[in-house]
């Protein structure tokens, strides 16, 4: 039997400092503990760009705008499959709070690997550092 599939809506939220805006996952549950962009499950009738602009202001209660896709990622997991569509968002406004996660924090690309991802993020990272190239 394959795992469930769930589609998740991801933001890359910049700020403009050119900073990007992670959080920490709650201990418990799948993947706890571990940082992540923010985003969550694409409810029935939503687009993408819908969820991801929903999911940050009810996660971290600040606005935002949906840009471009950077990457779609399809990543099985021991019991889930997620297909990660993954844009890049402009902070607008708020200042970002740990409603439904651990910790949130402004970090640089370069500073991005430093922290743990779940295993389907290597891909995101490396996109990131590959676009980033032609700023
Ligand atoms: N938001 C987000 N999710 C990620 C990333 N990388 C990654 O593998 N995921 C996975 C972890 C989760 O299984 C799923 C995110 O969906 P979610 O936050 O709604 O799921 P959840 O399991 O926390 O919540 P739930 O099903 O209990 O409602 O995607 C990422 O960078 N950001
Ligand atoms: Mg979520």
């Amino acid at each position: 039997m394959n795992p469930p599939h769930k589609i998740i809506g991801v933001g890359v939220i910049w700020n403009d400092t050119g900073k990007i805006l992670i959080d920490r996952r709650l201990p418990q549950g799948a993947m706890g503990g571990l940082w992540e962009f923010p985003g969550g499950k694409v409810e029935p009738g939503e687009t993408v760009e819908d969820c991801i602009k929903r999911e940050i202001q009810e996660e971290l209660g600040i606005e935002i705008e949906v840009g471009d896709c950077l990457i779609t990622i399809d990543h099985t997991y021991t019991h889930l499959q997620v297909t990660l569509t993954v844009h890049h968002c402009r902070y607008l406004a708020g200042v970002p709070q740990p409603i439904e996660c651990d910790e949130v924090r402004w970090v640089s690309l370069d500073e991005l690997e430093t922290f743990d991802f779940p295993e389907a993020n290597t891909q995101i990272i490396a996109a990131l550092k590959q676009s980033s190239k032609f700023l």
